[in-house]
């Protein structure tokens, strides 16, 4: 048997100083753990622009759809602000979601207890929250045509398409009551049925979708207070069901809940392959954050999650992708803060590989 293969793509600004941290790490597991893979490397985002005038070249679209698994650090940044929209580094990334078909986006929003008390919001609205937020990732407002900028009359508009069918509806539903079954039993959908058609559309599939699982609570809520509750009381929430946009903008939010966007994983999955795994790509929810890239501040933690989900959903590796969550949490309880974890306290932070170095730490203590 082959071993399995991850394609690693790192793409701009601290996408690749993350993505060294998730390396040593994916390392760590061949050497400590015996789990073999084959790793393969190419650009994407603004890198690949610059080699090929592409934000993803067609043999690295080929690449992604051979592996097992993708992990993409982040892409974009201000280099590339004025470039024609057809070859943004963004739309390298779309790309990759739309022709994977990775509908299903998990971005699970977990505050560790030693965060806890950094978190934006008061200690006892965040401690212990465990939500997951599944966003549909290949359809919706990022896609739906017509798109574009236009002259009308004598001005130009700007167009883009909110479309959803039932099928797109219906898969990203079924992944949230799938999850919803094996977490809290309760799925809570966000749309604004009350001014858009699609999301009309979108609540009548997921009602007739959760007849097939009477054991889950489902509930409907407009997205914008669907926003005011996730700040309020996030407690409340189990499983959060959402479409591209609306999923795009709660997830940062909740990225906060945490403690930092530099915290939360996200898995993107689709259909299963042959093997039975789903096709998947795993990546931080953050960006690409040029206000620090190229100084060694960025929190590695959300990449280093997201190899973490690779492990449980792409790998079989439950028990070790639950070593490397435990070894996150210990070297936060023991202090380990990059800066975008540091209040006003005078604690130094660490830098991006001192991070690393010390979930590997924690891995070896956890042999
Ligand atoms: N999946 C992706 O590749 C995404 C790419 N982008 C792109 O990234 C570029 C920058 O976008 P922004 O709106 O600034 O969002 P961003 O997520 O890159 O940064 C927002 C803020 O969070 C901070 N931050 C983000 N990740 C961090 C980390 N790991 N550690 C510490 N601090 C972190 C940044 O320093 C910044 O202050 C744009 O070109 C945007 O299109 C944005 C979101 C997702
Ligand atoms: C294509 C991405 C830049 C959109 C985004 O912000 C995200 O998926 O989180
Ligand atoms: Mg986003």
């Amino acid at each position: 048997m082959p071993n399995p293969s991850i394609l690693i793509l790192p793409g701009d600004g601290i996408g690749p100083e993350v993505m060294t941290e998730v390396r040593k790490i994916i390392s760590w597991f061949g050497d400590k753990r015996g789990l073999q893979f084959d790793v393969s490397e190419d650009l994407v985002g603004g890198a690949a622009y610059d080699k090929h005038g592409k934000p993803l070249a067609d043999e690295t679209m080929a690449k992604a759809q051979e592996a097992d698994a993708v992990l993409l650090g982040a892409v974009g940044g201000p280099a590339y602000d004025d470039l024609d929209f057809s070859v943004k580094p963004e739309r390298g990334l779309l790309r990759l979601r739309k022709e994977m078909d990775l509908y299903s986006n998990l971005r699970p929003a977990q505050c560790f207890d030693a965060l806890a008390d950094f978190s934006s919001l008061k200690k006892d609205i965040v401690a212990g929250l465990d939500i997951m937020i599944v966003r549909e990732l290949t359809s919706g407002v990022y896609f739906g045509e017509p798109r574009g900028i236009f002259e009308e009359g004598n001005e130009r508009v700007g167009i883009n398409t909110q479309r959803y069918t039932e099928s797109e509806i219906e898969r990203a539903a079924r992944s949230a009551f799938e999850l919803a079954m094996r977490r809290g039993k309760k799925v809570c959908s966000m749309e604004k049925a009350n001014v858009m058609e699609s999301g009309i559309l979108w609540r009548e599939v997921v009602t007739r979708v959760s007849a097939d699982y009477p054991e889950v609570e489902l509930s409907h809520m407009y997205a914008d207070n669907g926003a005011m509750q996730l700040v309020r009381a996030p407690k409340q929430f189990d499983v959060i069901l959402t479409d591209n946009l609306f999923g795009d903008i709660l997830s940062d939010c909740a990225a906060m809940l945490t403690g930092s966007l530099g915290m939360l994983p996200s898995a993107s999955l689709g259909a299963p392959m042959e093997n039975g795994r789903p096709k998947a790509l795993y990546e931080p929810v953050h960006g690409s954050a040029p206000d620090i890239a190229g100084q060694g501040k960025a929190n590695p933690i959300a990449c280093i999650l997201s190899f973490a989900m690779a492990l449980r959903y792409s790998f079989d590796q439950g028990s070790e992708a639950d070593r490397l969550e435990a070894a996150v949490e210990k070297v936060l309880a023991d202090g380990v803060r990059t800066a975008d974890l540091l209040g006003e306290d005078g604690v130094e932070p660490v830098s991006t590989s001192q991070m690393g170095d010390a979930v590997l730490a924690a891995l070896d203590a956890s042999l």
